[in-house]
């Protein structure tokens, strides 16, 4: 999870990459129901059961609007997500999330999904935060990112891991500034 551009898919192919190549069972789940393309084939695709592009043209919502009936929609139709992930056993399931903060810090849906994950699935639930590294160079686009990887982290009460990303887009006094 994270802000939009912050780098979560490229982060989940990059890990899902890592697992297949230190021989574990991953899959890979877009649960963005707007995503226009991948650097990766998900195994699961919110999607095969709603977009938000017919949500729109249908229902006549905005991006907003229509992205909270999405998931909405989704919480209706658990048996579609039990029918693909039913036999993942002891898999791991990376799934690349939404970049609307406000789905972690103040909505409840995505705290739904990830209940819904622990109790009905059980599956171990961790989020990542991603975060983009050059938002160290100034505090007040750090803090502001800071506070939303909190606010998620109590707001989902999963155990989570914050990641800055892009670290080879920061120069070198900046590295070593944090490194002090
Ligand atoms: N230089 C650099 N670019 C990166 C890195 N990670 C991601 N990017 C680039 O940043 C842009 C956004 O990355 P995505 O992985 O699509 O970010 P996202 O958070 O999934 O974006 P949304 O799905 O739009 O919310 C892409 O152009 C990536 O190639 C990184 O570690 N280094």
């Amino acid at each position: 999870m994270g802000p939009a551009g912050s780098g979560k898919s490229t982060y989940c192919s990059t890990a899902m990459e890592y697992y297949q190549n230190s021989k574990r069972t991953v899959h890979l789940m877009n649960l963005d129901p707007a995503a226009e393309k991948f650097t990766y084939s998900p195994t699961i695709d919110i999607r095969e059961l709603i977009t938000l592009e017919d949500v729109m043209a249908e229902l006549d919502y905005g991006p907003n609007g229509g992205l909270l009936y999405c998931f909405e929609f989704l919480m209706e139709n658990l048996d579609w997500l039990e029918e693909q992930i039913g036999d993942f056993d002891d898999d791991y399931l990376i799934i690349d999330c939404p970049g609307q903060i406000e789905l972690y810090t103040h909505i409840p849906v995505m705290r739904q999904f990830c209940n819904v994950l622990k109790n009905t699935f059980k599956f171990n639930v961790v989020g990542v935060y991603c975060l983009e590294s050059q938002f160290i160079e100034d505090t007040t686009k750090y803090f502001s990112g800071v506070m939303s990887a909190t606010s998620a982290m109590f707001n989902l009460e999963i155990p989570q891991i914050n990641l800055l990303t892009k670290m080879d887009l920061i120069s070198k006094d900046q590295k070593q500034d944090m490194e002090k």
